[in-house]
């Protein structure tokens, strides 16, 4: 298959992990024959450095015009000036819109091999597997915003149909899984959240009966993400409780650097990035954990080219690295794989499955 994959490497670490995702694309290209041709364009705070926008328009049209698009991380502290016009994260949010992608889905699966890196205990974790999809396009992160010498506002607004597109897409979702959504508002102060929990009801009873919608408060659930995971099978919500409450499931994998995302509209071009910022603590060292990366360009496999047998191949390839001990920094100080070390684990998994001997224990 030939493919035009559109590369955003962005700031911090965002270059780096985007590289060890494009390493990882190359291989799989080479090993079963596909052609991927990658084009790299700017986007955030080097983009701001280059051409003074954070989503120059030459990187939205070839977005546009891509079967997938692939991004690191936008932002840092170079540009985090609280009197900026521009900000790195108008970019990204500007191409999240410009693509139409209104959901967000990030799984969430602890590997059983870094559930001692997770800080909850081990037999909470065993089993968990949930997807969280984010509304993307809508709430309080687009609304209108404005500032004066007395104050600030920030304008949350939902629509019906932005409601009904994501909800549908949870159901959807979750009938090939364990049928069960969880809807996640604060129906019980905000207008827009009660408006969620009427749209979210109203479409699961007429348009998927054989699928089981719950609600919970955004507050009570940060506490039972941690406390009873395994209860959680699809969990849709809007924008900023989705950012949030995937930020805290991270701690159920072990490391922010671990958890790979998908946004997708209604067409196949997808854009596919690890659920972390620019990191700019640790940014520039190598040390960066690239697995949410390179398990984001499968999920780019699976859902903008079809190729399940190929996304599989990279999970599994992951999977065999974190069994045989390789890990980065964020989730063993002792063992501190770099971001290359790591790389190249996944990949010589991926390309010889067999032939990899691990001498350590
Ligand atoms: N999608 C995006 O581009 C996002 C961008 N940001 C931006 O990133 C910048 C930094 O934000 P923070 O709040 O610090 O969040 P962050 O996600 O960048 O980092 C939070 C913590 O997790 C660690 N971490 C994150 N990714 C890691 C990885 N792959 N390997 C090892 N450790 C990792 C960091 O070192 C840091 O201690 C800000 O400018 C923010 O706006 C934040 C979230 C998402
Ligand atoms: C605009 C982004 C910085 C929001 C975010 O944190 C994310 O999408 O994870
Ligand atoms: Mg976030």
């Amino acid at each position: 298959m030939h493919a035009d994959i559109v590369v955003l490497p962005g700031d911090g670490i965002g270059p780096e992990v985007t590289a060890a995702a494009v390493a990882v694309l190359r291989a799989v290209a080479r090993v079963h024959g596909h052609r991927f041709d990658l084009h790299e364009h700017a986007i955030g705070g080097a983009a701001i450095d280059a051409s003074g926008e954070p989503l120059p328009a030459a990187t939205l049209a070839a977005c546009r015009a891509a079967d997938a698009v692939l991004l690191g991380a936008v932002g840092g502290p170079k540009w985090s000036d609280p009197n900026a016009k521009v900000r790195p994260e108008q970019g990204l949010l500007a191409l999240r819109k410009g693509l139409g992608l209104y959901a967000n889905l990030r799984p969430v699966q602890p590997h059983a091999a870094t559930l001692g890196a997770a800080p909850i205990k081990p037999h909470l974790l065993a089993g968990v597997d949930l997807v969280v999809v984010r509304e993307l396009t809508g709430g309080i992160y687009f609304g209108d915003k404005t500032r004066d010498g007395d104050g600030a506002s920030d304008l949350c607004a939902y629509s019906v149909a932005e409601i009904e597109r994501v909800v549908r897409r949870a159901c959807a979702l979750a009938r090939t899984r364990r049928r069960h959504v969880t809807s996640v508002d604060k129906a019980n102060v905000l207008e827009t959240s009660r408006l969620w929990r009427d749209v979210a009801t109203r479409v699961a009873r007429e348009e998927f009966p054989d699928v089981t919608l719950e609600h919970q408060l955004v507050d009570s659930m940060a506490m039972h993400l941690l406390a009873k995971p395994r209860a959680f099978d699809v969990v849709v919500t809007e924008n900023m409780f989705g950012d949030i409450l995937t930020d805290e499931a991270s701690m159920l994998a072990g490391s922010m650097g671990l958890l790979p995302s998908a946004s997708l509209g209604d067409g196949r071009a997808g854009l596919y990035e690890p659920i972390h910022g620019s990191a700019p603590d640790i940014a520039g060292r190598g040390i960066a954990n690239p697995v949410g990366a390179i398990l984001s360009a499968a999920l780019l496999l699976r859902h903008s080219l079809g190729l399940d047998e190929e996304g599989a191949r990279i999970e599994r390839a992951v999977s065999d690295a974190l069994d045989a001990g390789v890990f980065t920094a964020d989730l063993s100080p002792y063992r501190a794989a770099t971001t290359a070390e790591m790389t190249a684990a996944v990949i010589d998994r991926l390309v010889a499955p067999c032939a990899v001997v691990d001498l350590r224990d």
